[in-house]
């Protein structure tokens, strides 16, 4: 039997490249290449193992006739065109916790380096010039940390300021208060944290709802003198609202080790007083990268040799049996999570999955699995169908699993029910010819849609030449309309619209289509 091949395009430690020979699969490692040399080269290779300098984009892809994973040696996989990988049936894998001790201490040592000024203290005295006294610093003993994001990495930091007899407020709407207990923080609002943080850390995924969080609007918001840290991806700071915040005195200092635009060689921000950086070097330690090299190399060549997934991104782990019956009900049931994910907010309690007729005689598990990724992969890029389930545990979520054999209005239909604070609200889903995902019901209200691409979801009091108003408006925006769903409680009544659109649909097309009488909820949604 031949060997898998490997290519290794990061910069890794060489661990990895030793498991890979170790369990079977012949290893190159060849870095630094453009994306024309890695076009050339990429179809000769099974794997692919990267870290975030490779960029695996479509194109990559496209010419990876013979790829069956790629897999990231740390956690952010913004840098692999997923989508694209799962249309072609690679894997994706990443190693969610190997680097999350070191990222919060470079966290916690650019906040010290803010506090006290140490790179410009150095460079002066290396300088000879000496300067005892333009160096007055800050404590942190008794200021108040703000974390944004009290994921794996936010709550290694919160464990790490508490020590440091710091009191951590920290926003994150995904944060059970009873974790919020048991981290010994306080789950705060966003505008609560922004006023009162003495130090503002930043640790979520880019994300829509997070892009740009502090805005020059929220850095306005801040404590006169705020001192910010960003160790978790560029674009999470508006970069031209935090050099004017540096310069007016509003921001004492802030610390980037990632940038919007990376590698960053030239930033307005560069040369700014109480300014300092880093180059992404957030996971840059001996024990992190010796930590997520063999992990990556061992999960990779667990699949390549032996079919096992571990810590996948777009696929559940199954057995070579169950795999093509439950193929159609995980992509359903991944929808579904994803719906109810994007469509509510609060920290949810319990989520409740009901199968009933034909989709009860299955192994629910992967089924249930796929429903919290897709509901929780809302809130952050690291979780897969085999930790979504732990990840739920720890959030606090009860998941509940019932079964209905007796068949109602479809032969075979996929519930989700999530507890709100306004009540449980739930979404259900069929398979067409056993093989196609539809939903079919949406919060109580009879729907058939397909979930896929860009979407965009209206809630609005059916009337005459609503609908007509919502598609002059896409077409004006020059958006193309792919399907069009409706359904509605009564005549007259509350309706709901959901759209699938060629593009994604853009912030002040949802804010105008929000100004359409009758309208009350609008949102995108993605797929
Ligand atoms: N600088 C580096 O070298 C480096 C190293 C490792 C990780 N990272 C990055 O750090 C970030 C955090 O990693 P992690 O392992 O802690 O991830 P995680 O998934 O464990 O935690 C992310 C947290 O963000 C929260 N969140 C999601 N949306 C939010 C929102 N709108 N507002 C507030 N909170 C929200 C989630 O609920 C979750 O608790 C990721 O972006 C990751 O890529 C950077
Ligand atoms: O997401 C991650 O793991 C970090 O951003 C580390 O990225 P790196 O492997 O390129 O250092």
């Amino acid at each position: 039997m031949t060997k898998p091949r490997v290519l290794i395009s990061d910069k890794m430690d060489p661990n990895a490249a030793k498991i890979f020979e170790e369990r079977g699969c012949d290893v190159d490692v060849i870095t630094g290449e453009t994306p024309e040399q890695l076009i050339a080269r990429i179809g000769d290779y099974d794997g692919l193992a990267i870290r975030s300098s490779t960029k695996v984009t479509k194109a990559i892809l496209d010419a990876a006739k013979n790829l069956k994973v790629i897999g990231r040696a740390g956690i952010g996989v913004d840098n692999v065109d997923i989508p694209a990988a799962s249309a072609q049936g690679v894997v994706v894998m990443n190693t969610p916790f190997g680097n999350s001790i070191t990222t919060a201490e470079h966290a916690i040592a650019l906040m010290f380096a803010l506090a006290r000024q140490i790179p410009e203290a150095n460079a002066q005295t290396q300088a000879g010039k000496w300067p005892k006294n333009d160096f007055m610093g800050v404590e942190v003993t008794g200021k108040t940390l703000g974390l944004i994001g009290a994921g794996n990495i936010g709550s290694i930091v919160a464990s790490r300021a508490l020590g440091l007899r710091m009191k951590v407020v920290a926003f994150d709407p995904f944060l059970s208060p009873e974790r919020a207990v048991e981290l010994g923080i306080e789950k705060v609002e966003l505008d609560d944290l922004l006023a009162r943080a003495d130090f503002i850390t930043l640790h979520t995924p880019l994300t829509d709802q997070t892009r740009n969080i502090l805005s020059a609007e929220n850095i306005a918001k801040c404590k006169k003198g705020v001192r910010i840290i960003n160790c978790a991806r560029g674009g999470l700071i508006d970069e031209a609202a935090l050099k004017a915040a540096l310069d007016s005195g509003q921001v004492a200092g802030a610390a980037l080790d990632v940038f919007q635009t990376e590698p960053a060689k030239e930033s307005p921000l560069f040369g700014t007083p109480n300014f300092i950086c880093t180059p992404h070097l957030g996971a840059s330690t001996n024990e992190a990268q010796v930590n997520v090299a063999l992990q990556v190399a061992e999960q990779m060549a667990d699949y390549l040799v032996n079919g096992g997934v571990t810590n996948a991104l777009n696929m559940p782990s199954l057995s070579a049996e169950e795999a093509p019956k439950l193929k159609p009900y995980m992509a359903l049931a991944e929808q579904l999570g994803s719906l109810v994910g994007q469509l509510t907010t609060g920290s949810i309690p319990r989520v409740s999955i009901h199968a009933e007729g034909a989709a009860a005689e299955l192994n629910i598990k992967p089924i249930v699995a796929a429903v919290l990724a897709g509901f929780l992969r809302v809130q952050s890029d690291t979780v897969n169908m085999v930790n979504a389930p732990f990840i739920a545990k720890e959030r606090g979520i009860e998941v509940r699993e019932v079964k209905t054999e007796k068949a109602g209005d479809y032969h075979t239909l996929i519930r989700v029910s999530v507890k709100t604070d306004a009540g449980e609200r739930s979404v259900a889903g069929t398979l067409f010819s056993n093989a196609e995902p539809r939903l079919v019901e949406l919060f109580g209200i009879k729907v058939e849609a397909e979930l896929a691409g860009h979407m965009m979801y209206i809630v609005n009091e059916d009337a005459p030449g609503f609908i007509g108003r919502i598609g002059t408006l896409l077409g004006e925006a020059g958006i193309n309309i792919g399907t069009f769903n409706l359904g509605r409680r009564a005549a007259g009544g509350e309706a709901v619209l959901l759209l699938s659109v060629d593009s994604p649909v853009p912030a002040n097309v949802i804010a105008a289509a929000r100004d359409v009488p009758g309208v009350k909820r609008v949102m995108a949604l993605a797929f």
